[in-house]
């Protein structure tokens, strides 16, 4: 390949004669694994009668096989007269097997439709009854099943069902599902089950995430996940780029921006060797393909040179060109889709107010804080002058505001942050920044206060509430200059079970360019005051 070319848009096809072997491993890994013995799986909950019932007709099938092989021996003593009883009996064989596997694809049917899965690609492994499968059908280390026990996961979530047996048979996968549903822990716990053990083996898996307080977020939680194991798993801070020799650097899980990680990969000396990465994960992978991060993400893709990689991308919303890029970069890959693909969590209840002007969002905000102030609770604007603007407006108010953009130093951000988590600050004024991926337990109220620039974005932005289950609200004000827009915002609330009055879903469809209209400053002085 030539230098400079982009890594994920020059449509590469997975060499399948030159991964032969690779590609046969794949194949031959066992799906089942019988000896997992976990003393606590009586915590989760024994949805998985089914698929303990197919370990046993799997383990069935074996012995009907050795019978068949017996009999093959004996017609050889016995010569040629009994071939005819073994035809039928490897007939009968192969139509057993056959109902076996319909039986099965039935049951990962009705779970998949049970769960609003939907999937594609080559000999997609059946979905998760229930935790317990882990050990039963993988073999999963019991400390990982009592970290679950410990963060008090019952039940895995529908992305969880599907994309974790799918990335434990080693296959790569593109994955949607709702903004917090679980997909942290997805694409973390195959990839600890995987690793097994730590290893000084060089950097073994790599998460890239879009921001730094995601990064930090995620480290957190593999953190979280791997309790009771001695893997390294580093985030990738100024600090360990500045003092640290990647040469010699042992490390299992790295989780990074793109930008820093490339920064890593083009340092003249003690550059980051990623050629023995095994697992990639690519989350929030429609914002690392966008125009600003793709030549980054590119590099680093394009580092993780090993042949036998499983790499995965996961998002709340996946565009049809991430989908071209997954399809052509991946090889053989699943593509699982949790719900709707333009919906936002169905757990949040969306509304949009006509706010008339720029004062007039301002009125209608302290006007509901007034009514209720339902803290914790986002606001988000289009601007990091916008997000300063309403901040020294709010700061006097008897509420607990603050402020976070990417013009604050690293510090200061991560103070605003743990601010946020403590309860010290109950209204966090945000650009999107923290639009995705941030996991706030409990915000109760997002607020649009600036109509957002895309459907993703909206769909991320009031995802930070109704998480995993919760209920959460979204209230998106609008201007003059947004109406054209408010037909795509609609579509997400029909596709996400919202009631939507019938104007709106009459009003013309506006193909979406990046809406960021000038709008008028905030600021309830007088505009002869105004500086
Ligand atoms: N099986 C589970 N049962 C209950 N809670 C869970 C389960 N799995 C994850 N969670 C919790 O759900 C919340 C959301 O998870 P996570 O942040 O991974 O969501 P997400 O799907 O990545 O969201 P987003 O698209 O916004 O990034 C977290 O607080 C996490 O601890």
């Amino acid at each position: 390949m030539e230098k400079d070319t982009s890594f994920l848009l020059t449509g590469i096809k997975f060499n399948k004669k030159r991964f032969a072997g690779d590609f046969a491993r794949f194949k031959k890994r066992k799906q089942s694994n019988d000896d997992g013995s976990v003393d606590d799986l009586s915590y989760f909950k024994r949805e998985d009668t089914e698929a303990e019932n197919v370990v046993v007709s799997v383990n069935k099938k074996r012995k009907r096989k050795t019978k068949a092989e017996r009999v093959e021996g004996f017609s050889v003593f016995k010569g040629s007269d009994s071939v005819p009883v073994v035809i039928n009996e490897a007939t009968e064989q192969e139509e057993n097997n056959q109902k076996e596997l319909n039986r099965q694809n039935e049951r990962d049917l009705r779970l998949r439709k049970k769960y609003g899965i939907h999937v594609s690609g080559n000999n997609v492994p059946s979905p998760l009854q229930g935790f317990a499968e882990l050990s039963t059908r993988y073999g999963c280390e019991s400390y990982l099943l009592h970290n679950l026990v410990k963060l008090g996961f019952k039940e895995p979530t529908p992305i969880q069902r599907q994309a974790i047996p799918v990335l434990l048979s080693g296959r790569e996968c593109f994955a949607k599902a709702p903004t917090g549903s679980g997909k942290t822990l997805a694409f973390v716990y195959p990839m600890l089950m995987k690793l097994k053990q730590p290893s000084k083996d060089g950097i073994r898996a790599v998460i890239l995430c879009h921001t730094r307080e995601l990064a930090a977020q995620t480290t957190r939680e593999c953190k979280k996940m791997a309790k009771g194991n001695k893997f390294r798993i580093k985030l990738m801070t100024k600090e360990l780029m500045r003092n640290t020799d990647f040469t010699k650097l042992p490390c299992d899980i790295l989780v990074s921006t793109p930008r820093r990680l490339q920064l890593c990969i083009c340092k003249k000396k003690k550059k980051i060797d990623l050629s023995r990465v095994e697992y990639l994960v690519l989350d929030e992978s429609d914002k690392l393909f966008e125009r600003s991060l793709l030549e980054q993400t590119d590099s680093v893709v394009k580092a993780c040179s090993n042949p036998s990689i499983i790499r995965s991308l996961f998002s709340a919303t996946l565009p049809d060109f991430v989908e071209d890029v997954a399809r052509t970069v991946m090889h053989d890959a699943v593509r699982v889709i949790v719900g709707d693909k333009n919906a936002a969590s169905e757990s949040i209840k969306q509304k949009l107010i006509f706010a008339g002007s720029e004062e007039g969002k301002l009125l209608a905000l302290r006007q509901s804080f007034a009514e209720s102030l339902n803290p914790p609770m986002l606001i988000f604007v289009q601007s990091i002058e916008r997000a300063e603007e309403l901040y020294g407006e709010l700061k006097f108010d008897s509420i607990r505001v603050g402020v976070i953009h990417s013009n604050l130093s690293q510090e200061q951000r991560e103070n605003v942050i743990d601010d946020f988590r403590a309860g010290k600050t109950w209204v966090l004024i945000a650009t999107d920044v923290l639009g995705r991926g941030m996991d706030f337990k409990g915000v109760k109220c997002v607020i649009n206060y600036d109509f957002p620039d895309c459907a993703a974005s909206y769909i991320h932005r009031i995802g930070r509430s109704g998480r995993a289950g919760r209920i959460g609200e979204a209230i998106t004000f609008y201007t003059e200059d947004d109406i054209p827009y408010l037909r795509n915002i609609a579509n997400v609330m029909i596709a996400s079970g919202c009631e939507v009055p019938s104007w709106l879903i009459d009003m013309p469809k506006k193909k979406w360019k990046k809406h960021y209209p000038r709008r008028e400053s905030i600021s309830t002085k007088p505009k002869d005051q105004e500086e």
